[in-house]
């Protein structure tokens, strides 16, 4: 344990059901994410965003999610949906993540060989307000249920940064103990099997929330 007092913040992803998002903050996550990125399974359109932010419990954080979306488009979802929080997964630079006047995570891919410099990173992403390491190759797009080798997540990390990439309730416990991270986020892990991409699954979720506070506790 890090200290007592410390909270591994938990965000759930890809939703697109207001009855999910309900049910995530219940179980105490910290934060849901509506996926805005062209080619996403997941992608929902602002509207129903909008919607589903209005069945969020107060004190959870709405995270807007794009992949190389247009100005335009963050702007208007800014505008309706109203995020506390940004994510982009794609080539935008810091100049473009700023410019909506919210705080952004950048998505980090984790997918290829390379050693991650932590100073190089808040070099190029100076206004970040932390950093969603995933487990997706460069260029590719997250949400894909995989994972990453937990071991290359470099100490010295400069912001806080979240743990992505093929969690789930079996193994996000050795993920945090790894990587002691400031949060974990999920997609694929809590989705109910055999449903569309974005369904998620009640009994998952709350196992996964059991396992981070049992990792938390540890
Ligand atoms: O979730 C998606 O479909 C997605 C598509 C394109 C860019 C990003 C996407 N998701 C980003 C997330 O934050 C996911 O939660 C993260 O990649 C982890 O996904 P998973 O491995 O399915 O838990």
């Amino acid at each position: 344990m890090t200290s007592p007092l410390f909270r591994t913040r938990i965000k759930f992803c890809g939703m697109t059901r207001p009855g999910d998002v309900r049910l995530a903050g219940e179980l105490g996550v910290d934060a849901v994410g509506f996926v805005f990125a062209e080619q996403s399974r997941r992608r929902v359109e602002p509207r129903q965003a909008a919607a589903m932010r209005e069945a969020l419990a107060p004190m959870v954080d709405a995270v807007a999610l794009f992949m190389d979306n247009g100005k335009e488009e963050v702007q208007q979802v800014v505008g309706l949906v109203r995020p506390s929080l940004l994510q982009f997964h794609g080539d935008e630079d810091d100049a473009f993540c700023r410019a909506f006047g919210l705080p952004y995570l950048k998505a980090v891919a984790m997918g290829s060989d390379g050693p991650l410099d932590p100073l190089a990173l808040h070099a190029r992403y100076p206004a970040a307000a932390g950093f969603l390491l995933d487990a997706h190759a460069p260029g590719e797009g997250g949400g894909t249920g995989r994972a990453f080798d937990w071991s290359r997540v470099p100490g010295g990390m400069l912001k806080p940064f979240l743990v992505a990439g093929g969690l789930t309730p079996d193994n996000v416990h050795d993920a945090i103990l790894a990587t002691r991270p400031w949060g974990v986020d999920v997609s694929s892990g809590v989705e109910a099997a055999g449903e569309p991409a974005g369904v998620k699954d009640g009994a998952r979720m709350r196992r996964f929330v059991e396992e981070v506070r049992r990792a938390d506790c540890g």
